[in-house]
């Protein structure tokens, strides 16, 4: 089992590390480390800080995606979703919450407002050629095989 190493800053050291929930959840919740609440108001998009700096392991990438319950009743997701956490990156984890709701939506300290999930992922070259083989499905897309 690899480790993913994780540091506190000093807003999150009163907050539990991220944990899965339950016995086979995908994601840890992540929480919001705040010195004041954050109010998002409808339309309003904002960076919520989690207060936490992690170390991936090589070949692992950290996605940040809403969490359903507060998308469903408050409209609250994130608006780059899948949010990509490089192994390399070493600064703090921050959320970027967009409130699509009708009604403010209040942030408070220690806050569920997103979830992480580690997954594998591979770096490949780029090989530059003048023709790619021929498929099937060709250019086929959007809608091409029907509804
Ligand atoms: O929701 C997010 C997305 C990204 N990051 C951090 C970690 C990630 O490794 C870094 C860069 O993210 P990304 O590549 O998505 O942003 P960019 O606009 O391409 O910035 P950069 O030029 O720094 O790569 O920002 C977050 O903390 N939260
Ligand atoms: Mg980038």
């Amino acid at each position: 089992m690899k480790n993913v190493l994780i540091k506190k800053l000093e807003h999150a050291k009163d907050l539990p590390l991220p944990n899965y929930e339950s016995v086979s959840a995908a994601g840890m919740d992540l929480r919001a480390a705040l010195e004041a609440p954050m109010t998002l108001r409808p339309g309003e998009r904002k960076l919520i800080p989690t207060g936490l700096q992690m170390a991936l392991p090589e070949g692992f990438e950290a996605q940040i995606r809403p969490r359903s319950g507060l998308a469903i009743r408050n409209g609250i997701t994130m608006l780059n979703t899948p949010g990509t956490i490089d192994a390399d990156y070493r600064g703090e984890i921050k959320v970027i919450a967009i409130n699509h709701g009708e009604e403010e939506f209040v942030v408070e300290h220690g806050d569920r407002i997103a979830q992480m999930v580690i997954a594998p992922v591979k770096q490949f070259p780029m090989v530059e050629v003048d023709e790619l083989d021929e498929t099937e499905r060709g250019d086929g897309g959007f809608g091409s095989t029907g509804v």
